[in-house]
């Protein structure tokens, strides 16, 4: 535990400890999101070990990637909806375990069903203070209530469903501060693509980061959740703002938020959520909060990130700096730009309008402003509003938006992931350049061969008016709006926020009256009982093991690259898998493999010579596996036959995730690895590494090339092959006393009048499964 004055993250990590033991935690988790994409594996583990999910009353889940964002009009169920096989056998493998395990489901026909990542918090699911998971990278969004929410892997989601808890080491207290006031028109996606352009990547890795200063505390809940949102492009394991009367106000009335005297009681708590004066931030940045202009990308990482008026680098600029200058040339190539030509000049072919960063009613309402009374321009082939989710879609046909936007030429959908990521039908076509909402503009993100320039709302509607991306103060300024208050100038009927139509959407008394079966009694708060549910089998706390790790050697295939981010490592059409096997086809695919005749491209690593049969990677530059949560990137490596990647750092989702499945991820000094160890690769010899003596060695020779330290703990599971659920699983009656305390001190966060009953997709009366589809 922390000890004299804290932070936000302290405080909150704190109060969840179930059990310390040096330096390694098991965290209690309140909040736990599932959806379709990285769930199938974790429910499979689940049945094969006679686990149940502990905690049905605090799991909620949806589909949301893989899902048509076509009319639903026609909707029967799932399986007649979906074309694609793949992504139909993922969305109803989850509605399938949501029924076996007795989970809430928001389901197609469901109006509350959208991104896994819009749904929690407008539901009142997330909450100030607590902790949330989801087998997600963007989980980090919660983090805008002054809650600690962070992604995982699958294997780590099949341990919160088994036990309701995390194995966690503390991450460092990072703080960004953003003084003085934003400048009109310019918004919090500016904001955070700005401080990604000056961290970089990498920038917050380890660390979790406190945004705050007056900046921040002026934004509302929509525009705070983008920038936790992308906190996780900035390499951090989440982003938190402390709670204040702005998140109050926007979880006051929500259907799962506490009510009455709970609610009195779960505010005093929220109020002492904030980091003390005094409190230790191991970095603190400061940014001024009058230094950020509309700010676009142009390359293929989210660090590249510009000011509109900027003009694409130039590689020749960075001589002194040879793994930038490959990586813009690289990026400029790609993205088929030319270096030093103005950012303004850069030509569309598509918008897309949606995500979990910027697809909030707000962000719809800043879209539909810019584009009122105008029609896309005649080079711009599609461009499309997704909205977050169906309540958010309803929320905006209330206010007239979707007639907004049709009549100027937009397509309005139905809420998913769309082209965020491209694993339904929405998808770029190769070469096509998308002025984009979303997240991540990685090679192939939106599609095979698509280019993908990320910017706000406002940016990418007025990109689409005008064809080429557009500096929006110049475009308000030619059609004589103030840009302080164009975001807003869409009038908001005072009878329908969101809250209201979530509210409206769900009625307790009406779902107690529902016929749904109910796994199990709820105890009182406070009873000393577990208070969590199922029908699922009983837990069982049989170790099933991972394969052990002792000493290996084998040929070390040599990566010379920063910034490997785990879509490169396994494109998004190799997720849409039920199974942990058979991956290895999808490894580095956009790299090993001709997109067009399939054949292997003889330039990469993997197809070369000796490296066919590399059991070790030796990655030269940082950040290692960043981006998405996706475990089947650790999958795929030891699918293909590595077991061991060594990098000067790693992105701390896919650290996690190989020690899970018998991996070792290995942090060595970029110095030595590039000196010592990739000479060895490069030569096509082998390596040992041995995690019991803790060496890297020339395989050849035995010379010691390096030593390193694994975090004991897991260390200890490698090298037994122990599996954490059944360890976990042990320690049973400390979870159980840690129910105890939350019940009675945290007493909001529990079932009964909180938090609803498991509900089944289609089976809650009152809710309009159909409206109007
Ligand atoms: C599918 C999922 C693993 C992934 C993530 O973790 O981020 C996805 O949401 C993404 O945005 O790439
Ligand atoms: S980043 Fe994109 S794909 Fe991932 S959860 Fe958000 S909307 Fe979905």
């Amino acid at each position: 535990m922390a000890s004299g004055p804290r932070t936000l993250y302290d405080k909150i990590f704190d109060d969840h400890v179930v059990k310390a033991d040096n330096g390694t935690y098991v965290l209690y988790i309140d909040r736990h999101l599932v959806h379709e994409v990285t769930s199938p594996q974790a429910f499979e583990g689940l049945t094969n070990a006679g686990r149940k999910v502990r905690r049905v009353d605090c799991t909620l889940a949806t589909v949301d990637h893989n899902i048509p964002t076509t009319s639903r009009k026609t909707y029967k169920n799932l399986s007649t909806f979906i074309d694609q096989d793949d992504s139909r056998l993922q969305c109803t493998t989850l509605e399938e375990n949501v029924k076996k395990f007795g989970l809430r489901f928001f389901g197609l026909d469901d109006a509350r069903q959208g991104i896994v990542h819009v749904i929690g918090p407008e539901q009142g699911f997330t909450l100030p203070g607590t902790t949330i998971v989801c087998g997600d990278s963007h989980t980090s969004t919660h983090g805008a209530f002054g809650a600690l929410a962070f992604g995982i892997g699958t294997s780590e989601v099949e341990h919160v469903l088994a036990t309701q808890t995390i194995i966690q080491n503390k991450s460092k207290n990072m703080r960004i501060y953003v003084s003085g006031k934003l400048r009109p028109g310019i918004t919090s996606k500016d904001l955070i693509l700005h401080i990604i352009g000056q961290i970089g990547t990498a920038g917050g890795t380890g660390c979790v980061i406190e945004f705050a200063g007056e900046a921040i505390e002026e934004l509302s809940m929509d525009a705070r959740m983008s920038m936790c949102n992308m906190s996780i492009e900035g390499g951090a394991r989440a982003g938190m703002i402390a709670p204040d009367a702005t998140t109050f106000a926007y979880l006051k009335g929500r259907p799962l938020a506490p009510k009455g005297e709970l609610w009195n009681q779960a505010v005093k708590y929220w109020k002492t959520l904030k980091s003390d004066d005094g409190a230790k931030f191991d970095i603190d940045i400061t940014i001024k909060g009058e230094d950020v202009v509309p700010t676009v990308t142009w390359g293929t990482s989210p660090q590249d990130a510009l000011p509109v008026t900027s003009k694409v680098p130039d590689p020749a600029d960075y001589a002194h700096d040879q793994d930038k200058q490959a990586a813009i040339t690289r990026s400029l190539d790609y993205m088929g730009l030319k270096a030093n030509m103005a950012i303004q000049d850069i030509v569309i072919d598509k918008v897309f309008v949606g995500s979990c960063t910027n697809a909030r009613i707000e962000d719809l309402r800043a879209a539909a402003n810019v584009v009122k009374g105008k029609r896309i321009a005649g080079n711009v082939k599609r461009a499309m509003i997704v909205p977050g989710s169906g309540l958010v879609k309803l929320q905006a046909e209330h206010e007239g938006l979707d007639k907004v936007f049709i009549d100027a030429g937009f397509e309005w959908r139905e809420a998913g992931c769309s082209m965020c990521l491209g694993m339904n039908p929405d998808i770029l076509s190769p070469q096509e350049r998308c002025a984009s909402t979303s997240n991540r503009n990685f090679e192939g993100r939106q599609g095979a061969g698509g280019r993908t320039h990320l910017m706000s709302p406002a940016m990418a509607a007025a990109a689409a008016i005008t064809g080429h991306i557009t500096d929006i103060r110049e475009y308000y300024k030619d059609e004589n709006k103030d840009p302080a208050t164009a975001a807003i100038e869409i009038s908001v009927p005072s009878s329908a926020s969101a809250s209201e139509v979530a509210e409206s959407e769900y009625d307790e008394s009406e779902a107690d009256e529902d016929d749904t079966p109910v796994p199990a009694a709820e105890p009182a708060a406070g009873s000393g009982e577990s208070s969590g549910s199922s029908n699922a089998p009983a837990a069982s706390s049989v170790s099933t093991g991972i394969p052990k790790f002792t000493v290996l050697t084998g040929i070390a295939a040599p990566l010379e690259r920063s910034n490997v981010d785990t879509d490169a490592i396994i494109p998004k059409q190799f997720l849409k898998t039920i199974k942990r096997t058979g991956l290895s086809a999808g490894l580095f695919y956009a790299e090993r493999f001709d997109p067009v005749t399939g054949k292997e491209k003889p330039g990469f690593v993997l197809n070369q010579g000796v490296y066919r049969q590399a059991r070790i990677m030796v990655v030269s530059g940082p950040n290692f596996g960043c981006g998405s949560s996706r475990e089947h990137a650790p999958w795929a490596l030891a699918d293909f036959g590595i077991k061991c990647v060594i990098a000067p750092s790693f992105g701390d989702i896919f650290f996690t995730n190989s020690f899970k499945n018998g991996m070792l991820p290995l942090v060595i000094a970029q110095e030595t690895i590039i000196s010592k160890i990739l000479p060895v690769a490069q030569a096509g010899k082998p390596l040992t590494v041995d995690l019991v003596s803790q060496q890297v060695r020339d395989a050849e020779t035995d010379a010691v090339l390096a030593t390193f330290t694994v975090d004991e703990f897991r260390r200890h599971c490698l090298i037994n092959g122990l599996d954490e659920i059944g360890l976990t699983l042990q320690s049973e009656a400390a979870i159980q006393k840690y129910e105890h305390y939350r019940r009675t001190t945290l007493p909001w966060l529990e079932g009964g009048s909180t938090l609803v009953r498991p509900i089944i997709q289609g089976k809650i009366p009152g809710v309009p499964h159909a409206v109007e589809w």
